[in-house]
């Protein structure tokens, strides 16, 4: 545990890349898991450690679609959405954009418009509650191809919860090309949705030019690859397109090898604006606050280093200019008491 551990835990924090099914709690999991005894995943909350090592990518989207294959009723629904902003207001994140898959949910039986009150229903609980703004992202499932886009495109044009900022695309990315989602990021993009597909995460850097010039990207979704590309950098730095880059995420898919060879520090040399993330926390066996530990220690950061990089998830976000400049003073105003110590 670094020095800086007690800072980070009392920040206040915006995490804009994290899935809704993959920020399950051991104990969610495993209740949902023992609700429904057909299922593969364990029961013990102890035994899910061993389940969440992944082999490679392909065995984590399984494994994720076994874990997603858990919730089954809109009560499921509500009720792990609210635990996970509980776990957001553990570690002083005042703001999420929760990535949400409803295909994976109305694919699977639960009516669409009880799906959407039951996000919006804890969505706004977790608001008064605990002090935790949510917001969606509904993401394509890219595995699950176009009849996913059309049904998350519809679902999220036509049903449009008050929550819904963005449009995403999320899954493997090998043997998913991202052209083919053009019509559908139009369209949401038409309705006043911004667009945050992934990409660059376990394909190259063509994958994320794909995402910006076909997909309209104004954030990409770890965009790891990018370091690849110096034309790439230089353009994500000059039109101020944030990567959300998830570190520990990388090392646990297999899509960096090692911690020591993650390319965040390439990354903001290269002037580009990082966000840093969880992805999918507890399978990832990490949560935020572990996150920003790493990428302070990947960046040698101080204290008021891991300060600019909580705002500049703030700056990145998709939060008002209000929304934005109230977090970003609570977080001057914490960090200056920490500082006057
Ligand atoms: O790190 C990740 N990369 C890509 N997709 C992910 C990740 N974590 C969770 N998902 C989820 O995998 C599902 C199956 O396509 C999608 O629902 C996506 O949201």
């Amino acid at each position: 545990m670094s020095e800086l551990r007690p800072f980070i835990a009392g920040l206040p924090k915006a995490e804009l890349h994290v899935h809704h099914v993959g920020s399950a709690s051991p104990r969610i999991v495993a209740e949902l898991a023992a609700r429904h005894p057909d299922s593969q995943v364990p029961t013990d909350p102890e035994a899910l450690v061993d389940y969440f090592v992944f082999t490679d990518f392909a065995h984590f989207i399984d494994v994720y679609l076994s874990v997603v294959d858990l919730v089954r009723t809109p009560e499921d629904v509500r009720l792990l959405t609210f635990e996970v902003a509980r776990d957001m207001a553990r570690q002083n994140i005042r703001y999420a954009e929760l990535t949400v898959t409803p295909f994976s949910s109305t694919r699977r039986g639960i009516d669409e418009k009880a799906f959407m009150d039951a996000i919006e229903d804890a969505r706004r609980a977790a608001e008064k509650e605990l002090g935790v703004v949510l917001r969606w992202i509904f993401d394509i499932p890219g595995e699950a191809g176009l009849e996913a886009a059309e049904e998350t495109c519809r679902l999220a044009v036509d049903l449009r919860p008050e929550g819904l900022v963005g449009f995403g695309l999320g899954g493997p990315e090998i043997g998913v090309p991202r052209p083919q989602f053009k019509p559908y990021f139009d369209r949401a993009r038409a309705a006043g949705l911004h667009s945050v597909p992934h990409a660059g995460e376990t394909t190259g850097p063509q994958t994320v030019w794909d995402a910006l010039t076909e997909l309209g990207a104004e954030r990409i979704g770890h965009g790891t690859s990018s370091v690849r590309d110096e034309r790439l950098l230089a353009h994500l730095a000059e039109h101020r397109i944030p990567l959300e880059v998830c570190p520990t995420s990388n090392i646990a898919t297999r899509a960096v090898a090692a911690m020591d060879e993650h390319p965040l520090r390439k990354m903001v040399e290269a002037g580009v604006l990082v966000s840093v993330n969880s992805d999918d926390p507890p399978m990832f066996g990490t949560d935020l606050n572990t996150e920003y530990e790493v990428a302070a220690r990947l960046l040698e950061l101080d204290a008021r280093g891991v300060a600019d990089l909580a705002k500049q998830a703030v700056e990145a976000s998709f939060l008002d200019f209000a929304g934005k400049s109230r977090i970003a003073a609570e977080i001057d105003a914490y960090t200056a008491a920490w500082l006057a110590r």
